[in-house]
Parts: C-alpha cells; sequence; structure tokens
C-alpha cells in the first residue's frame, strides 16, 4: 500500500462524542503504522539523553513507552492514572479550544489517534499520535506538572470570556509546547513540540541561532510565536513549581496590564529580560 493511497488521517470522519473524543479502535493500526511510530520513537530515544529533562526521561520508563508500537491508550491511561489521575483520551485531530481546555481542567489529555503519513515524518501540520503521546503524556506523571496543566485548563474559560485566550495560548505555546528548564547539569528541554522534533532538539539546545530568555509570565503572554518553524525565542523556568505558582496569581489583574501593553514580535529581546543567551538569529 503505497503512502499516497493511506488516507491522511483515517480518523478524521469517525464518530465522535460531544466532547470530541473518538474511539481510538487500536486494533486497526496497520503494521505500517505501528513500525512508523517504532522509527520516530528510535530516533528521538537516541537523542533525547543528556537533552530531555529529567522528570521527563524518568517518566518515559515509568510508563513503559518504550514497548513497540502504538500504545493503546486505556493500557497506557491505567498506568498514568494509578500516578497522577490523568488519562489520555483519543481524538481525530486539533478540537475547539474550549474542549481542549475542558479535557485538561478534567485531567483529561486530549491526543490525536492518528499517526502522520510516511511523506510528512519530518513536518508536522497537525498533532498526530507521536506528537501528542511521545511528547506530551510522559510528563503528566510528574505531579507538579500534572497540576499545573489542570489549573491551566481550569483558566481557559476565563480567558476565553474575556477575549484574551490569545494570552494564555501563548504560555501554553512557551511552556507546555516548547518550553526549557535549568537542571544542575544544564539547560533541557520539557517542551512537547520539541521533544518530539529531531532537528528542533538539538537547535533549541545547542544551535547559535535563537534567544533564551528566563521564563517571566506576563512577558510571555504578550509575545507572538512562529508555528511553522523553529522557534526565535525559548523561555526557561527554574522548575514546575515556577509554573505552578504562577497559576497560582490574580489572572484578572494580569489580563487588565496586557490588554493596555502591545505585543512583542517572536525575535525581541526588551529590558527587563533576564537573557541566558542572546541569539544571532542566522537560522
Ligand atoms: C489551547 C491551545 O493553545 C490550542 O489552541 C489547542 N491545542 C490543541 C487542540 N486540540 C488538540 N487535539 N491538540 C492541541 O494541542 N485545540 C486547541
Ligand atoms: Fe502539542
Amino acid at each position: 500500500m503505497t503512502a499516497s493511497s493511506e488516507a491522511k488521517n483515517r480518523y478524521a470522519n469517525a464518530p465522535r462524542r460531544a466532547d470530541w473524543t473518538i474511539d481510538q479502535d487500536w486494533a486497526s493500526y496497520s503494521p505500517a503504522e505501528h513500525d512508523r511510530w517504532n522509527r520516530l520513537f528510535a530516533r528521538q530515544a537516541k537523542l533525547l539523553p543528556g537533552r530531555a529533562c529529567g522528570a521527563f526521561l524518568d517518566a518515559k520508563r515509568k510508563l513503559e513507552l518504550s514497548r513497540a508500537g502504538i500504545p493503546n491508550f486505556e493500557e497506557l491511561s491505567e498506568r498514568l492514572a494509578a500516578i497522577t489521575g490523568w488519562r489520555v483520551v483519543p481524538v481525530a485531530g486539533l478540537i475547539p479550544d474550549d474542549a481542549f481546555f475542558a479535557h485538561l481542567a478534567g485531567r483529561r489529555f486530549p491526543a490525536g489517534a492518528f499517526i502522520r503519513p510516511e511523506e510528512e515524518l519530518d513536518y508536522l501540520s497537525e498533532p498526530d499520535v507521536f506528537h501528542d503521546v511521545f511528547g506530551h503524556v510522559p510528563l503528566l506523571a510528574d505531579p507538579v506538572y500534572a497540576r499545573f496543566l489542570e489549573s491551566y485548563g481550569k483558566g481557559g474559560a476565563r480567558a476565553q470570556q474575556r477575549g484574551q485566550l490569545h494570552n494564555l495560548a501563548r504560555l501554553y505555546w512557551y511552556t507546555v509546547e516548547f518550553g526549557l528548564i535549568r537542571e544542575p547539569e544544564g539547560l533541557r528541554i520539557f517542551g512537547a513540540g520539541i521533544l518530539s522534533s529531531p532537528g528542533e532538539t538539538c537547535f533549541s539546545l545547542e544551535d547559535s541561532s535563537p534567544n533564551r530568555i528566563g521564563f517571566d509570565l506576563s512577558r510571555i503572554m504578550r509575545t507572538n510565536y512562529v508555528i511553522s518553524d523553529y522557534q526565535q525565542t525559548y523561555f526557561v523556568i527554574d522548575g514546575f513549581e515556577q509554573l505552578l505558582e504562577q497559576c497560582y496569581q490574580d489572572f484578572d489583574a494580569l489580563y487588565e496590564a496586557l490588554a493596555k501593553q502591545g505585543d512583542l514580535s517572536p525575535d525581541q529581546i526588551v529590558a527587563g529580560d533576564r537573557v541566558i543567551t542572546k541569539g544571532d538569529m542566522h537560522y
């Protein structure tokens, strides 16, 4: 069966529930699909030691993600729920923001059930099962990170009411998707968008092009981001506790202030930034 005949996302028309979840129908994955997961997994597993944060590598072991083939969400959720109560729920692809936030607030991570086609091995147009399960799920086994993502989900509805979802989405982008963390041995990766991308795994830590700046909530919420390429700026947290603490402040006051301040472009360095590395933007 050639790649072209394989539906780009064979779950696209799967019957879905009101909460946008579908059935993973794990038995329907083809040997080619399982093999593609194994190749993506093997490639990242070689790159991540010494680059991924300790909590990610520990959790990947604890959740036995190295078993061959695309994980069965039910079985994976049994193992994950035993640690932090989170579950992985199958969706066909991107779901509306309110449904997404509602799942996070309920400790359910919506994961795309489809696996990218062969011709998109290195470029992802929509989050697939490898990005979501390999990139996002392991850190849900970390109790502090698990609480942060739940409270992030709970903050969604408030942001939507205020028409400031873009501010909250930037926090998600520069932490959950593309965040770096300071560890005793040096900078490490916790963002799922980086952990599931071989190129950005090296670029984010080792390239001289991007900026690396200390975490600051309102600074991040003002900063636009690049969707279709490597990030021009990475923000660095000191620990998941720092992220969680940030969630316990008065977001209304923050949104008030943000509404009066202009947005920043992805490559900017501004006064007050704790600059770890100033990028030469050669990329
Ligand atoms: C909320 C977040 O900023 C972003 O808008 C969304 N992300 C996702 C989503 N839906 C899925 N399945 N996966 C995501 O990562 N819907 C909305
Ligand atoms: Fe993601």
